[in-house]
């Protein structure tokens, strides 16, 4: 089944998700029937067609009166306000005639009752957005809970976050098979649109500082993403965030203390083995190129939503592991999102 998709939000991650959806098919992996954003259509039509992280997409682009023209395709845009309405207002009412699957917002900007009320009238008939919205149904990370998706249940389902697609399946294995009794999690992650090119005022203080210019110690939630998805970590997992002044791919370092003793060979053929079967395509375990370790840009556009770092992987005292990742924290997490409407594809509600 072909979803029939609207999309909210044509940011660096909706506009990656919708980017991707053509790589390897003109027609399309799903059928994206409309895109909404506050900005103008021609503002919209010049940021898929110039991106400064991925270059030129690999189709043409242009704008026809309310429509955008990627290659062969012709979608509906529809401009928004910023403040949603309140829903006795049926703000996103205009969406109904596209007789939607799935409404995929990629604001960050909209709470549980936004999404209750677009199901309630009717806008479409599942809601994935792409952080974990407080009260969604499901956090729903492919590669380790696909299988929970019950579409009988799950209306507002979340793809979690970039740094949850790939803590969940390293912390899933190890958990599993040998067992976590802490970690510390501390992420690298690069520049993002919440923060502040020059220093000014922000509701979290730290990210109103100049982003270019310093390190910046933020929160994450990817404890919390993490264990939304994996209940029996909760209480065992601390996390910090450094942004840092970079485009993309993010580093996660990770200090745990294993519930049994252990072996570095150990840890390292059970990660090796799941990216070699059950993770292929989602998890890598990486040497480097004739052994010299890369750097984060040479995981640009990986699809990969973790790529372990084998160099660096140590055990101190049979228990102390110390583990690094990389992940294109975009396009990583873009091609999850198909991967999760691919799931909603694959069980549509009867
Ligand atoms: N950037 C990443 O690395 C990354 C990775 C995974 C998940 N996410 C999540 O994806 C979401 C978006 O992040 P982003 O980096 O793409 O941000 P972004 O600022 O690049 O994109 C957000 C887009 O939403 C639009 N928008 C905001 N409010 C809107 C509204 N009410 N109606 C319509 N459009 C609206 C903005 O104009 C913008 O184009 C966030 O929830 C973020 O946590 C981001």
């Amino acid at each position: 089944m072909s979803l029939r998709i609207g999309i909210v939000g044509l940011g660096r991650i909706g506009g990656g998700v919708l980017r991707n959806n053509f790589l390897n098919d003109p027609a399309g992996r799903f059928d994206i029937r409309v895109i909404c954003d506050v900005m103008p259509i021609d503002h919209v039509a010049y940021l898929i067609a110039h991106d400064s992280t991925y270059g030129r997409p690999p189709f043409a682009v242009d704008h026809d009166g309310t429509d955008l023209l990627l290659g062969e395709q012709r979608i509906r845009y529809q401009r928004v306000d910023r403040r949603r309405r309140p829903p006795e207002n049926d703000s996103f009412g205009m969406l109904r005639p596209f007789d939607l699957d799935v409404l995929f917002d990629a604001t960050g900007t909209a709470a549980i009752g936004d999404f209750r009320a677009l199901l309630d009238q009717r806008v479409a008939k599942k809601i994935l957005c792409t952080w974990n919205v407080a009260g969604c149904d499901l956090s729903l990370v492919y590669g380790v809970n696909q299988d929970d998706y019950d579409p009988a249940r799950h209306h507002v389902v979340s793809a979690s976050t970039c740094t949850g697609n790939a803590m969940v399946p390293i912390c899933d294995i190890l958990d599993r098979h040998i067992g976590i009794d802490y970690a510390r999690i501390v992420t690298i992650h690069p520049e993002l649109s919440d923060q502040k090119v020059l220093d000014g005022y922000h509701p979290s203080s730290q990210l109103g500082r100049a982003c270019a210019v310093s390190i910046v110690p933020t929160a994450t939630n990817v404890a919390k993403s993490t264990e939304l998805v994996l209940p029996r970590l909760a209480g065992k997992l601390e996390a910090l965030s450094y942004r840092v002044p970079t485009a993309i791919v993010s580093v996660i370092d990770i200090a745990a203390v294993l519930a049994r003793d252990s072996t570095p060979e150990e840890v390292a053929s059970l990660l090796c083995e799941y990216s070699n079967n059950r993770l292929s395509g989602i998890l890598s375990c990486e040497y480097g190129a004739w052994g010299h370790q890369k750097a984060s840009i040479d995981y640009l556009a990986s699809p990969y939503s973790a790529i372990v770092l084998m160099k660096h992987l140590s055990l101190g005292n049979r228990r102390h592991l110390g583990l690094a990742l990389m992940h294109d924290n975009e396009f990583g997490y873009c091609c999850r999102v198909l991967d999760v409407l691919g799931v909603m594809a694959a069980n549509p509600p009867s």
